[in-house]
Order: structure tokens, then C-alpha cells, then sequence
């Protein structure tokens, strides 16, 4: 049996710089992992067919489509013909909620087949196979803090970020990432300066804010409840949202704010930076 851990990803600052002729979006980011998300159990010798348990299994659709069974079809397609597995897919993140999910469950599936069969986790063909199953897969296989080019594909990893404690907070609001791009505004504010990660995510922003804010309206109220809680560092939406995080000076800051933020029905998960 071989586990793999599925971190969420945040966007520590998410800069939109150009709508392409593809449909995507040219963009920098600061993408970032935390210590808790999903995970991947594979079995190469169990029943074939994936399993999904967890508090957020009820939010996903069959295997055909799971990012998971896709990640695994493509394994076999591009970097060795395996048989199918039995695989448990552990669902503790919410679906659809900009922390990448779904992205993180796809690389978790990556490297657990590459493991399997002794394949590297830098092999061209898996990095080939994260880039076709979605924008932030590539730095779900990556797995440590980098700054993002492209359509997030092109990736430099960044020194190791300082463990602030974090607290994620989603309404429970599911929000689509396409549509969300799809109301940028067109305006490119610049991108995101060079030097200390921390001080550059301070710096920078979420253009996908304004458009998310507009679709989902509780993102404000999320935002308004995170940047009143003391010891803050930084509140922002993550991604196309609508989660959204705080980074706090000390462990205990962050208990308050989850504590305090508990009068609403929202899902919180307490973490660090990883
Ligand atoms: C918002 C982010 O999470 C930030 O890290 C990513 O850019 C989105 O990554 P993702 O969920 O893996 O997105 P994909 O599955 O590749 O794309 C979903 C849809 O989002 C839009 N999309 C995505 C990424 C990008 N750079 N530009 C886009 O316009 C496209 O309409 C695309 O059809
Ligand atoms: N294993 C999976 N986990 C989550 N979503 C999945 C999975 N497989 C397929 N999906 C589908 O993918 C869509 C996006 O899910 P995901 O959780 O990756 O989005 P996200 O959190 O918004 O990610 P991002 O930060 O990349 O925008 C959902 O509509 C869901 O139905």
C-alpha cells in the first residue's frame, strides 16, 4: 500500500496578466502548500476501481471523470501501460474551492503510480502528464512553494517559506474556476516583485478577488471576518476562491480567529504553511 499526501495549495498572490487566444490566462503566482489536504491510498494489487471516503466524498462525481482515474488513465498511457489499482481517495477538502483539490488529488495519483513502478517524480513524461490534467497539477507534483508563470505551468521554486500558522476558511460555496476568468476585467496591474515570498505576497494581490466577490458575495464577508482578527499577517482569497486564508504571527492568533469565526457555518481548517 503506498499513501500519498494531497496538500491544499494556496495562492499567496495571484497576478492575471493576459487573456490568451487558448482560452487560458497568462499569470504569475505565488503558489504555496500547507501541512494538511487529501490523500491518496494505492493498492497496484487490490480490486481496480477508485474508492472515495472523507467528509467532502458526497461532492464528487464517479470515477469516469475523477481527476484521479483521469491521472491514472494517463499514467498508462504516456509513461508505462500498468493495470489499473485499487485506490482510496481520503476526501477532506472542499470541491471547487480554489485550494486545488482536485489538482492536489491528480499529482498525489502521480506519484504514488510513479513510486509503484519505479518511475522518478521529475520524469519529463509525469510533468507531460500533470500539464495535460490541469493549470495547477504541475505545481501540485511539485509540491513546494514556487513562483508560477504561464498558465501556472512554468514554475520556479522558491526558498522554503517560513511555517506561519494558517487558517482556511471556505462558506461552502462551490465556485467555477472558468467562470470566474471569465469576468476579469482585462486590466494588467503588473506583476509580482522579485525577492522574499512573504514580502512579495504582502505586496501583491488576487485579481481573481473582484470577479469571485461578484459571483459568490460571502467571499466579502469571509474577507471582512479575516482581516479584523488580531496577530494577522495576511488575508486573501485563494486561487479562483472561494476559500479564502489568513497567515498569522503565532499559533495562538490563529486559534482565536477560529474560534471566533465558529458562529458561522463555514468550514475552517487550521494548518502551516509547509
Ligand atoms: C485559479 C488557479 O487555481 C490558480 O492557481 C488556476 O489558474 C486554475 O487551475 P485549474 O483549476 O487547474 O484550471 P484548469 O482546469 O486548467 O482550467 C479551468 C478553466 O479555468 C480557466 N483558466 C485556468 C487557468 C488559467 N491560467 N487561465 C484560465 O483562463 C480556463 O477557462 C479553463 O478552462
Ligand atoms: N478528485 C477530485 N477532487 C475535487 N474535484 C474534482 C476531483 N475530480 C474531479 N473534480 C472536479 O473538478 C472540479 C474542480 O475541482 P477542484 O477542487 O480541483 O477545484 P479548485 O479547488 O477550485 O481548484 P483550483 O484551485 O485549481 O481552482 C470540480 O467541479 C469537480 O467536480
Amino acid at each position: 500500500m503506498i499513501e500519498e499526501a494531497a496538500p491544499a495549495k494556496l495562492n499567496l498572490a495571484l497576478h492575471v496578466r493576459a487573456r490568451r487566444p487558448d482560452g487560458y490566462h497568462e499569470l504569475e503566482t505565488l503558489f504555496a502548500f500547507v501541512a494538511d489536504g487529501d490523500m491518496i491510498r494505492l493498492d497496484p494489487e487490490g480490486p481496480p476501481g477508485l474508492t472515495i471516503t472523507g467528509p467532502f466524498a458526497a461532492g464528487l462525481s464517479g470515477e469516469g471523470d475523477n481527476l484521479v482515474t483521469r491521472a491514472e488513465r494517463l499514467f498508462a498511457e504516456r509513461v508505462k501501460p500498468v493495470a489499473p489499482a485499487a485506490i482510496e481517495l481520503v476526501k477532506r477538502l472542499p470541491v471547487a474551492s480554489g485550494i486545488g483539490g482536485g489538482s492536489a488529488d491528480a499529482a498525489a495519483t502521480l506519484r504514488a503510480l510513479a513510486r509503484a513502478h519505479g518511475v522518478a517524480t521529475d520524469d519529463p513524461r509525469l510533468i507531460d502528464c500533470a500539464e495535460a490534467l490541469g493549470s495547477d497539477v504541475p505545481a501540485c507534483l511539485l509540491g513546494r512553494a514556487a513562483l508560477g508563470r504561464g498558465r501556472g505551468e512554468r514554475l520556479d521554486p522558491l526558498s522554503d517559506l517560513p511555517p506561519l500558522p494558517a487558517l482556511l476558511v471556505n462558506p461552502l460555496v462551490p465556485v467555477s474556476t472558468a467562470a470566474v476568468f471569465a469576468r476579469w476585467d482585462g486590466v494588467d496591474r503588473g506583476g509580482i516583485p522579485d525577492g522574499d515570498a512573504i514580502a512579495a505576497a504582502l505586496a501583491g494581490r488576487n485579481d481573481l478577488e473582484p470577479p469571485a466577490r461578484a459571483i459568490a458575495p460571502v467571499i466579502d464577508r469571509v474577507l471582512d471576518r479575516l482581516a479584523t482578527q488580531s496577530g494577522l499577517v495576511l488575508a486573501r482569497m485563494s486561487g479562483s476562491g472561494a476559500t479564502c486564508f489568513a497567515l498569522f504571527d503565532t499559533g495562538e492568533a490563529r486559534g482565536a480567529a477560529a474560534r471566533a469565526l465558529s458562529d458561522q457555518p463555514w468550514w475552517c481548517l487550521k494548518t502551516v504553511l509547509a
